[in-house]
């Protein structure tokens, strides 16, 4: 039985109007695939699709994705050298997946290899938070609070959100 998605609902700011920490500026802040960053810095990637099934949008949630009480949810885990980095919740409306094949059919393909080759790719601003990650996340994630971030991509008229959750694992690239 498919369990509900880890719930990110926090104090979410434009990236440019808070004080970001020094060590993970540069990973909140990064314009290009956040996998493509991860892949340079390591000497092994791993992604891991913890869960990926359809969901009714969360409430605090439509506000970005206004078109889309129903979309497909999305859980990944991206582990470098073996250990836990980024906690990855994307949105994909029905609407969506059903305009970009590609996006359907993911797998373990990571999601960014798709976006950031399409022709028009705009990006919203980052917004940043602080959120709570409770077990079970996975196992070798603590329970605690990471720093987060997320925007809305839309491709070819299309939206879709993502959200990563920075893990320990990331202060060691
Ligand atoms: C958007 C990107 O795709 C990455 C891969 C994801 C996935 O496969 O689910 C989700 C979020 C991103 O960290 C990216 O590489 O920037």
């Amino acid at each position: 039985m498919a369990k509900p998605a880890i719930s990110l609902a926090a104090d979410w700011q434009l990236a440019s109007a808070v004080a970001l920490p020094p060590l993970l500026q540069a990973w909140l802040l990064e314009p290009a695939s956040l996998t493509a960053r991860l892949k340079h810095r390591a000497r092994d990637f791993q992604l891991q699709v913890l869960q990926q099934q359809q969901q009714a949008l969360p409430a605090f949630l439509l506000p970005l994705l206004p078109d889309s009480q129903v979309a497909q949810c999305r859980e990944v885990l991206m582990s470098c050298n073996q250990l836990p980095c980024v906690y990855a919740q994307s949105w994909l409306p029905l609407k969506t997946l059903a305009a970009l094949r590609p996006l359907a059919e993911l797998g373990e393909q990571p999601l960014g290899e798709v976006i950031f080759q399409q022709q028009h790719v705009r990006r919203s601003a980052v917004e940043v938070a602080r959120v709570q990650l409770h077990q079970p996340l996975a196992a070798a994630v603590a329970s605690g609070e990471y720093w987060a971030r997320r925007s809305v991509f839309t491709l070819a008229g299309h939206p879709l959100l993502v959200a990563e959750v920075f893990l320990d694992g990331i202060l060691t690239l």
